[in-house]
């Protein structure tokens, strides 16, 4: 479809009470959607409106204020950079165009190690889980140019000879592994990592860098996206606070229909919903979107990644940027960082631990956690009181510290992204039954009604959806 660059005939006052007509409408003010806004203005299309549920621009670049500082509950890292005149991360470019303060950030080379006897040096087998993710990533990449049909990134792990069987080796495995893809190997095609980790990382295979930065700046990591935001758009164009309830499409146009009852048409839409949002149904659409829309979106899980916050009177731990804690059940707390550290926030008091998925949780406390037997330690914490999820990080460090007597922390804080409405879960993460035709479907228009965001996006799912001027150049085209 070519999209006018004047408004049409249907066009209406913005202001207008019984509904508004632009040419586009954007649907969701993430990243994906200021940037799809952006595109467009460049175009010379600037009858759009972006429609987002909150009250500000971001979307997952989300942050809140936590013992007087500013930390992200969502994005954090700016993951790959810029290798010589390579392709640079275009959230670089935007970080430092607005200047937004970062840090680099050592995944790998500042860690101490834990278990739940105390401070145990396992970095030997920290540095062969490094080395055997690489080998992973080569497996699976080699598999794509002689057509080979995609596997578990477990079977890959196994096929390689990698079998964690202790608790140091499944802690390890599970910093590389879970810790960036929030969900197990067992969940994750081979292939689709290894794109993921050689489109970020690897600058031999197009991607970026081996660095990553962290942000710290105190107006939240979004300041990037809603400073660039400011450049362009008007008020007209922005309706906050505004929830989708029904999306209508046709090949003549989209009808939205926002709670409350009032209404927006488009000849166009782009929907920038997570997939966990579609997955949910908690947006309507009419008619039904066909049945290979429905089965790719509902063939790409969300994981979830969960950072728990907790503020101490004073510093009383590692001085390393990283610990990992070795559970004897795996996924049990184990990644923890520290932002009390001379490189980020020193002297807040604040280290938070993050949980992703687990292999089973061996122990229930009341009947109505029982739900939460088999699957996902950050889903399980979600349905706890904060109460019981602070008293068991509380024995974590316990178990980290055995000598002294951990303190009251002054503060603890989670957010549920699993349970908000507005995303089910933090990001997509791509299982091996997942093929290209799904991810074709998913990406694909139905009639007048686009979707985008970072679920679409081949390169770089479950990251910041920096491919999205390519494709909207597609849709403009
Ligand atoms: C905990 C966490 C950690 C992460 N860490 C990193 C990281 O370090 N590095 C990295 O690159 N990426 C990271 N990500 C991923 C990154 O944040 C996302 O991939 C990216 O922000 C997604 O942008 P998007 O525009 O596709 O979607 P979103 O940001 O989800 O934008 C969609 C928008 O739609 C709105 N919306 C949803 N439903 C409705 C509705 N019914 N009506 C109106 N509006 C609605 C939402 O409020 C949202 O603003 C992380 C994400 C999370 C949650």
């Amino acid at each position: 479809y070519t999209i006018p660059k004047t408004d049409t005939e249907h066009t209406r006052s913005n202001n207008d009470a019984a509904g508004t007509h632009a040419t586009v409408l954007i649907l969701g003010g993430g990243v994906a959607g200021v940037i799809a806004a952006r595109t467009l203005h460049e175009q010379g299309i600037d009858n759009f409106v972006i429609v987002e549920a909150r009250d500000e621009l971001g979307g997952r670049l989300k942050s809140t204020t936590f013992a007087r500082k500013t930390v992200e509950l969502g994005a954090n890292w700016i993951q790959g950079t810029q290798t010589g005149n390579g392709p640079k991360n275009p959230i670089l470019t935007l970080v430092e165009k607005h200047k937004v303060k970062t840090a680099v950030s050592h995944y790998t080379g500042s860690l101490t190690t834990y278990d739940h006897t105390g401070a145990v040096d396992y970095l030997d087998v920290f540095d062969a889980s490094v080395d055997a993710y690489n080998d992973l990533v080569a497996t699976a990449g080699g598999r794509v140019p002689v057509n080979n049909v995609d596997l578990t990134s477990q079977a890959a792990y196994t096929l390689n000879g990698v079998r964690p069987r202790t608790a140091h080796e499944k802690a390890a495995e599970y910093y590389q592994f879970d810790w960036e893809y929030a969900q197990k190997p067992d969940q994750t095609s081979a292939i689709a990592s290894s794109w993921a980790n050689n489109f970020t990382y690897d600058p031999d295979q197009g991607g970026f860098s081996e660095d990553n930065l962290f942000d710290l700046d105190q107006r939240g990591f979004k300041a990037f996206l809603q400073e660039e935001a400011k450049e362009f758009l008007k008020p007209s164009q922005l309706r906050l606070n505004s929830i989708v309830k029904k999306v209508s499409w046709s090949g003549s146009g989209v009808k939205v229909l926002l709670e409350g009852g009032s209404s927006l048409s488009a000849d166009y839409a782009l929907c920038t919903f997570s997939v966990g949002v579609l997955q949910a149904d908690d947006v309507e659409f009419e008619p039904r979107l066909p049945s290979y829309k429905r089965e790719a979106i509902a063939s790409l899980p969300m994981g979830t990644y969960t950072k728990i916050f907790l503020q101490f009177p004073q510093k009383f731990w590692f001085d390393t940027e990283f610990a990992l804690y070795a559970d004897p059940e795996r996924g049990r707390y184990p990644v923890w960082q520290s932002l009390d550290h001379k490189n980020f926030l020193p002297g807040s008091g604040i280290i938070f631990v993050t949980v992703t998925v687990c292999a089973l949780i061996s122990w229930s406390v009341k009947a109505q956690f029982i739900m939460s037997i088999q699957g996902d330690y950050s889903e399980r914490i979600e349905a706890l009181p904060d109460a019981q999820v602070k008293s068991e990080v509380l024995s974590v460090l316990q178990a980290m510290y055995p000598n002294i007597t951990i303190p009251k922390p002054l503060d603890f804080m989670f957010p549920r992204w699993y349970s908000d409405p507005l995303f089910r879960g933090s990001f997509s993460n791509w299982p091996p039954s997942f093929v290209q035709q799904h991810h074709d479907n998913l990406r694909s228009n139905v009639d007048r009604l686009y979707f985008a965001g970072e679920a679409t996006s081949q390169k770089y799912f479950g990251k910041y959806f920096v491919h999205f001027q390519s494709r909207l150049g597609w849709l403009t085209s």
